[in-house]
């Protein structure tokens, strides 16, 4: 990433150049008169070619109006030449009039046109362009006894002495050298350029002898050696690095043939290479550090591939689909054409009784409900079937009868009507579905299957979070597994993380098989499974402090969700010495949450709002059930963060308003039977079913391959109470505060975030150590932005500080 540079104020310093200004009228009047004056020396000096013979003999009478020279530009135009060219440099004096030309040019043209040029520039360019004349003079000098124009008197007495000293050869050879100096130095020619040249040059030559595309053997043995070689590297690199600065891959690698192309540098091209004057240097400078680091992000891509966050657990395997138990059976929904049609009386005897006419009905079966979808005589209010629905659920007599009046979006009304015979949904079937399977989502769940018996996948990243109601035994803690599963179907171990909350302690207790391969836990915490009500504070507030990291680290990185950031740094384009990693999705499950609110209240409520609405954006999700879907435990805040909600049959339809925001959940049916909403309308689901030794098996399966060294550890958070003031007294000192005086003393900075990093401590511990260490008089106060002093010098200091205040002490 291309940090910014910060420039410090300059002191004024003494200009190179001698700032005189011209007005904008100067510069014009005096650019018209270089303009001229170089084009009449440029004139005088080509016609001089063809006619110094002739006025060779008026040049000593240029005063004498008679005399007639032959000159383009007549008198004047035979002595400059003749002053430039044959007493001066040759040939070469033809470089003054264009310089001058294009200083007239420089002053004259408009500025941001294309001759823009700076002033320094245009120094360079007389500084270096005289060099040049001096240089051609002098080697012209060889040649004037032939012609004294080629070298002019100049090239030839410096010529001359040179010879004198050195002799023709060594003359020869300086010139060469000086020839040289000046290409590397003002054209930027290098050996290195000049064979990659050549060499371009050979094969295109070689190309167009050889046009048949089969390689020789020779070469077909080159390239196997090759690939061999460069599979050789792969395998002895893997893990594959990751961009760093300081990176350095001691591995020999198979030779490499140069290659072919001169490369142009990008600076060069764009940014005027001298001047201090122009802003557009430091923009242009920043976008080519980036566009370096760049292309060195896509050269080590190029050569390792992406970053693969898989790889520790490269042959971790995904449970297999025969874990999971199809209940259908290979039976598909049977439909039953009695009941079918028993049903479709019963709606319209029961809708003629209120006077209610039926122009078309038409039928969906579902696994556990069928759809009546009623389309009624032209004239009928549906507000009033509407206002009939609990009588004309009285009058089917059938439990679960729901009325939707009218279907969004259509102009019917629905009536759905529970089967006699419900088939179960089982979670192989939407696991095996092609829905799931080819789901581009990146937490894909299968709920289940909609009444018209589709299943029904969606992404809780975009949810963002999941609040489930459902009164006890109606299907919720298999709601919850349906969704755990449907993660460990489709997700790597290094992709998702969980962190479950089961104050039952029954419920979840099963995954606690795969602590190190899917659950994250707290620093020092036994189980990852959470049962204990304080610790569920101290994880919730961990939660909050990982996504304010997180959230750093993102804006460190430019990135403005998970997702991009993890693209970024699969690409390579993150340094990882800059604290940069890969960033694994956090679904929190709290099951129980009634229980939870009840004895602590605001101590959790506050970080799950907070969390709710912050963490989408940086992978951490929440899915919260409650048995009691009361206005005490979904308050307005926690439900104002939560647009996504399921619900499982409730007690009374009180508990379905608060929930869905509308009646419905408490004419559900049970076991499973469930409405979903993500904010607007409400879908009526048959939650897949899946059991408790199904969920067992798939953990034993995934328990039972390689893991992680340990879970992922959530950042350390210690409660208020754990706090500590300056004052504290040596006995109550945190037990890595020796080392943590050490690791400061070395590094001779008083930061936190380096003992964090060294220590491995959570952002509290190393906040709270550093105030020890101040109390102690180890490092100073606080500075705002920057680290604290350290106060002790070294090592040695620090034993003898330690030493002498233990014997006070
Ligand atoms: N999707 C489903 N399909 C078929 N049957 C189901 C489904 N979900 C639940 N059931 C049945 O309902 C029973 C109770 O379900 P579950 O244990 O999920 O209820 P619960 O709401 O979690 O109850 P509690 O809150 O007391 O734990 C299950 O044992 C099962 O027989």
């Amino acid at each position: 990433m291309a940090k910014k540079k910060i420039t410090k104020p300059k002191s004024p310093k003494k200009p190179l150049i001698p700032s005189f200004t011209l007005s904008r009228r100067q510069e014009v009047i005096i650019g018209l008169l270089l303009m001229g004056l170089g084009v009449i020396l440029l004139f005088s000096f080509i016609s001089f070619f063809f006619t110094w013979r002739e006025d060779q003999s008026i040049l000593g009478n240029i005063s004498d109006r008679e005399i007639v020279a032959q000159n383009w530009l007549s008198k004047i135009g035979a002595g400059l030449s003749d002053f430039f060219i044959y007493d001066g440099f040759g040939i070469a004096a033809l470089s003054i009039p264009v310089l001058i030309i294009i200083t007239g040019i420089f002053l004259f043209a408009p500025k941001k046109d294309v001759f823009t040029l700076s002033r320094k520039r245009i120094l360079n360019l007389w500084f270096w362009g005289l060099l040049l004349m001096l240089w051609l003079s002098m080697t012209m000098g060889f040649f004037h006894a032939s012609n004294p124009l080629l070298g002019g008197k100049v090239g030839m007495e410096l010529n001359d002495f040179l010879q004198d000293y050195i002799g023709l050869l060594g003359t020869i050879v300086v010139m060469i050298i000086l020839a040289i100096i000046y290409m590397v130095l003002r054209l930027n020619i290098t050996p290195e350029k000049v064979s990659a040249y050549f060499n371009k040059k050979a094969s295109e030559v070689k190309d167009s002898f050889e046009p048949d595309l089969v390689a020789s053997d020779e070469e077909q043995d080159w390239e196997k050696a090759t690939i061999e070689g460069q599979k050789a590297v792969e395998d002895v690199v893997k893990p594959a690095p990751i961009i760093t600065e300081e990176m350095e891959v001691s591995i020999s690698e198979p030779e490499i043939i140069p290659e072919p192309e001169i490369i142009p540098e990008p600076v060069l091209k764009t940014i005027p290479k001298t001047d201090e004057d122009d802003v557009d240097v430091e923009i242009n400078a920043v976008i080519d550090e980036d566009e370096d680091i760049n292309s060195k992000a896509e050269k080590i891509v190029e050569d390792f591939g992406e970053f693969d966050p898989t790889l520790e657990l490269s042959n971790f395997k995904f449970p297999p689909l025969e874990l999971l138990k199809d209940y259908s059976q290979g039976k598909t929904i049977t439909i039953n054409e009695e009941e079918l049609q028993a049903n479709k009386l019963k709606i319209v005897e029961t809708l003629n009784n209120y006077k209610i006419g039926i122009a078309k009905i038409t039928a969906t079966i579902g696994p556990t409900v069928t759809l009546y979808e009623i389309v009624p005589e032209a004239g009928v209010r549906i507000s009033k079937i509407k206002n009939l629905e609990d009588d004309i659920a009285l009058s089917l007599a059938a439990l679960g009868i729901r009325i939707i009046a009218p279907i969004p979006g259509k102009g019917t009304i629905g009536i759905e009507v529970p089967n006699q015979n419900p088939s179960i949904v089982s979670m192989r079937s939407v696991i095996a579905s092609p829905k799931f399977q080819k789901a581009e989502m990146e937490l894909p769940i299968a709920f289940g299957k909609t009444i018209s018996n589709e299943t029904f996948v969606v992404d809780l990243a975009k949810m963002p979070h999941l609040l489930m109601a459902g009164a006890t035994g109606q299907g919720k803690s298999v709601g919850l597994n349906a969704v755990l599963t449907s993660l460990l179907y489709s997700k790597h171990p290094a992709e998702v993380k969980f962190v479950l909350v089961d104050p039952k302690k029954v419920e979840l207790t099963l995954f606690n098989k795969i602590e190190r391969h899917y659950l994250a836990k707290l620093p020092d915490s036994g189980e990852a499974i959470i049962t204990d009500n304080s610790l569920v504070i101290n994880t919730l507030n961990s939660l909050c402090i990982e996504m304010d990291q997180r959230y750093d680290i993102l804006k460190e990185a430019m990135c403005r969700n998970i997702k991009e950031y993890n693209a970024k740094f699969k690409a390579r384009k993150l340094n990882p010495a800059n604290g940069h990693k890969f960033l694994p999705y956090i679904v929190l499950v709290v099951d129980e949450f009634a229980d939870l609110i009840m004895t602590a209240g605001k101590e959790v409520e506050t970080p799950i709002a907070r969390l709710a609405q912050l963490a989408r954006a940086i992978g951490i999700h929440l899915i919260i059930a409650t048995q009691r879907p009361s206005v005490n435990v979904i308050t307005g805040m926690i439900k104002a963060n939560f647009p996504a909600r399921v619900s499982f049959r409730v007690q009374q339809k009180v508990d379905s308003r608060t929930i869905l925001d509308s009646g419905g959940a408490d004419q559900l049916i049970g076991r499973g039977d469930m409405l979903y909403t993500s904010g607007n309308e409400i879908i009526r689901i048959q939650c897949a079913f899946v059991d408790t030794p199904e969920v067992e098996k798939i953990t034993d399966f995934i328990g039972s391959q390689k893991a992680y060294p340990d879970a992922y550890l959530l950042p350390e958070y210690v409660g208020e109470e754990g706090g500590t003031s300056l004052d504290i007294s040596i006995d109550e000192r945190d037990s890595k505060f020796r080392e943590a005086a050490e690791v400061l003393v070395i590094a001779q900075q008083g930061s936190a975030s380096l003992l964090q990093r060294k220590l491995k401590l959570g952002y509290n511990r190393a906040g709270r150590i550093i105030d020890q260490l101040e109390a102690a008089g180890i490092v100073g106060g606080f500075e705002g932005s920057k680290a604290r002093q350290v106060l002790i010098p070294d090592l040695a200091s620090l034993e003898v500080f330690l030493n002498e205040e233990k014997n006070k002490g």
